[in-house]
């Protein structure tokens, strides 16, 4: 009978490291562990300063080994600590977590999707952000619109996030909101390709690795469409809600609708619908015109049995205040159009959601 790696790991497991409270095998001590024709042989990394301590062990695991059947000499050596365990005997890592996960400190996340580009739906995620901060609400936004990141221009905040050690990312603050943007990471006017891998890495690190703090709410603004950043997300963090922002029009609608499947498959509840660009109020005369349609959404959003949030006009207020890098809702705050954003968030606070 010959005695195998396996054997030998197996009785060496039955040796306690008086260090850390495992075995030695579990601890990462055994090493270079050969077996040959019942010969053994290996290493036990130690501490130099517990060497004296560690000879019982050491003698231990060679008597060990030596019971194992098929065992004919073994030879057991200690030497000093080196940085890093072989790969094989490695101690054991926890399991990855699997599934969404909580992500520490946010009490809800809470992504805003459109199914169509240049609906709005950064418009109504600065709005939102700031609504709910001025509901005294603890606020996130992260911009994860890879393809046209807007939140550094709307929030009004520039520069590159700090890093004081390295690891972790200190976020920009602007109006009460807490904001990370991969448009920070980059260099303004670049365009960026991400794609795949990379683009899940960006997400997970703005997740992760961003010191958020203590948040009420992380509103997440979405590129557009139903693609790799919308999977990611909600199979890597607890997503609470989803809000699907669509213009009236037809084409806007059914982009929407696709959305609202997705989500529905991703098992993420829907908050609701916002129809953006609803009427077009002209800002010299009070003038109210239909641009692209009306009542769409709020049609859409009976059909698919989610609420209607809002309908926010089409108001070039808007588009200035955005730009001017002070959303709407803080730079005139008593306005209808900010009204509208504000009502949605009371609305969402009253009912638990953000
Ligand atoms: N209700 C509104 N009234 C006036 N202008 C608006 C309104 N909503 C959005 N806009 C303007 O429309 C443009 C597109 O809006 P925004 O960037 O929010 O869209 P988006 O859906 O996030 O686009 P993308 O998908 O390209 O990121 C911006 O210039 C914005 O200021």
């Amino acid at each position: 009978m010959t005695a195998t790696r396996e054997d030998i790991l197996a009785a060496l497991k039955g040796v306690a490291d008086p260090i850390s409270g495992t075995d030695i095998v579990s601890a990462g001590m055994v090493r270079a562990l050969t077996v040959n024709d019942g010969a053994v042989r290996f290493v036990l990394e130690v501490n130099p300063q517990a060497a004296e301590r560690m000879e019982p062990v050491r003698a231990e695991a060679e008597a060990k080994a030596k019971a194992v059947p098929g065992v004919s000499s073994v030879s057991a050596v200690m030497t000093a600590h080196s940085a890093k365990a072989p790969p094989e005997l490695k101690p054991q890592r926890k399991a990855e977590p699997q599934g969404p996960q909580k992500l520490p400190g946010i009490d809800r996340i809470v992504a805003i999707a459109s199914g169509k580009g240049g609906v709005g739906k950064s418009t109504v995620s600065a709005n939102l952000a700031c609504a709910l901060a001025a509901e005294g609400r603890r606020v996130g936004l992260l911009d994860a619109d890879v393809y046209g990141p807007s939140q550094p221009r709307m929030l009004g905040v520039s520069g590159r996030p700090a890093s004081p050690d390295g690891k972790t990312i200190l976020p920009m603050r602007n109006h009460g909101v807490t904001m990370m943007s991969i448009g920070l990471m980059t260099n303004e006017g670049q365009a960026v390709v991400w794609r795949g891998p990379m683009l899940m890495g960006a997400l997970q690190q703005m997740m992760n690795q961003v010191q958020w703090g203590a948040l009420d709410v992380l509103l997440v603004d979405l590129p557009p469409g139903t693609g790799d950043v919308q999977m990611t997300l909600s199979q890597k963090a607890e997503v609470s809600g989803a809000i699907i922002v669509s213009t009236p029009q037809d084409v806007a609608l059914i982009d929407a609708r696709k959305g609202v499947d997705m989500f529905n498959q991703l098992k993420v509840p829907i908050l609701g619908m916002i129809e953006n660009m609803s009427t077009h109020i002209c800002s010299k005369c009070g003038h109210e015109e239909h641009v692209f349609g009306h009542g769409g959404v709020a049609t859409e959003a009976e059909k698919l049995g989610v609420p209607l949030l809002a309908e926010i006009p089409l108001h070039l207020d808007i588009r200035l205040a955005s730009d001017g890098g002070a959303p709407i809702v803080v730079s005139k705050p008593d306005s209808p159009q900010a009204q509208a954003f504000r009502q949605v968030a009371r609305r969402l606070v009253e009912e638990g959601k953000a």
